[in-house]
């Protein structure tokens, strides 16, 4: 099988050039609930490790920076997640969080692809400080098709499959309609660089978004979680410099299906691994607050 081709097993695609993913219409079928169900199951499994652990000693290592924190946990849950998914869908693709740390490539393909963040919010998981989720999502064709994010302290269940809606637990989720900045209840994340030019764009886009008078902004050290606050109707946007696709693939789905927008920091359409973002309820203060930063380069996922 050739980089990007993918078999379905017993089920081949239909049709296109071969790389494309297509299914024969079957009726009533719906071809990827299947794997959501399982997600959702996983993520229930995973969280409750998370959720032992928290209180527990922690071996702590760092990554890209002295802030940027990994522990035994991250590894185990993302390796009990990409096992038990290999092992029911043998023909997926995985990207994991960790998993692309220690060097897997992280290139998404036509393939049924799942995109892991096994703890989101490591920092505060070491910490003991609640906001901590886990994070599944699934695309094909390049296509995300749902989310799955949950919250492990409080027992928040997020979903959002693409054309059948966002929920908490069963509360269908709406986001806000707010189209200022200066009505708005704004969150980001601060990303793992400490940089000195870093924290000056970091502060610099803060202050910005202050001078137009935002009611607020919050930081929570859960991007996973910020966004499904944003789906949920409880902040009005987000935005970010430094997260990666772990962190914004289960989440966009999740926030589109509530109605919200998620683009580039550019305005333009969402660039999943270019480690930037811009989410609201409306696209007019999805554009207000983008035209607004300052861009910090973080790279690429697929770099
Ligand atoms: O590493 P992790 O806890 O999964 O995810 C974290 C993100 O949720 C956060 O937005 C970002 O600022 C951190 O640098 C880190 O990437
Ligand atoms: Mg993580
Ligand atoms: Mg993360």
């Amino acid at each position: 099988m050739k980089p990007g081709e993918c078999s379905l097993g017993n089920r081949l695609p239909v049709g296109g050039n071969g790389n494309k993913f297509e299914f024969p219409p079957q009726q009533g079928e719906d071809p990827w609930k299947e794997c959501m169900d399982t997600a959702v199951q996983l993520a229930l499994r995973a969280g409750q490790v998370v959720k032992k652990a928290l209180t527990e000693e922690k071996r702590v290592s760092t990554k890209t920076s002295a802030v940027d924190l990994v522990t035994e946990t991250d590894h185990l849950v993302e390796d009990l997640i990409i096992s038990a998914l290999r092992e029911k869908f043998p023909s997926h693709r995985f990207i994991g969080e960790e998993s692309t740390s220690a060097g897997s490539k992280c290139v998404l393909t036509d393939c049924p692809t799942w995109i892991i963040d096994p703890i989101d919010g490591t920092c505060n998981f070491v910490h003991r400080f609640p906001p901590v989720a886990v994070s599944i999502g699934f695309a094909v064709n390049r296509e995300l098709e749902f989310g799955v994010i949950y919250h492990c302290t409080n027992g928040n269940m997020y979903t959002g499959r693409k054309g059948h809606g966002a929920f908490c637990n069963k509360e269908r989720l709406r986001v806000t309609q707010e189209k200022a900045i200066r009505n708005a209840l704004i969150l980001t994340e601060i990303g793992p660089k400490r940089d000195p030019e870093t924290l000056k764009l970091f502060l610099g886009n803060m202050e910005k978004l202050l001078t137009f008078q935002a009611h607020g902004i919050r930081v929570i050290g859960s991007a996973t979680l910020a966004l499904c606050l944003v789906a949920s109707g409880a902040a009005d946007a987000y935005y970010q410099y430094g997260l990666h696709c772990w962190d914004l693939a289960a989440a966009t789905v999740i926030i589109r299906e509530a109605g919200g927008t998620v683009i580039d920091t550019s305005g333009g359409p969402l660039d999943l691994m270019s480690c930037r973002v811009v989410a609201a309820g409306t696209m007019e203060l999805a554009q207000s607050i983008a035209q607004e930063l300052q861009t910090i380069d973080y790279g690429r996922d697929d770099n």
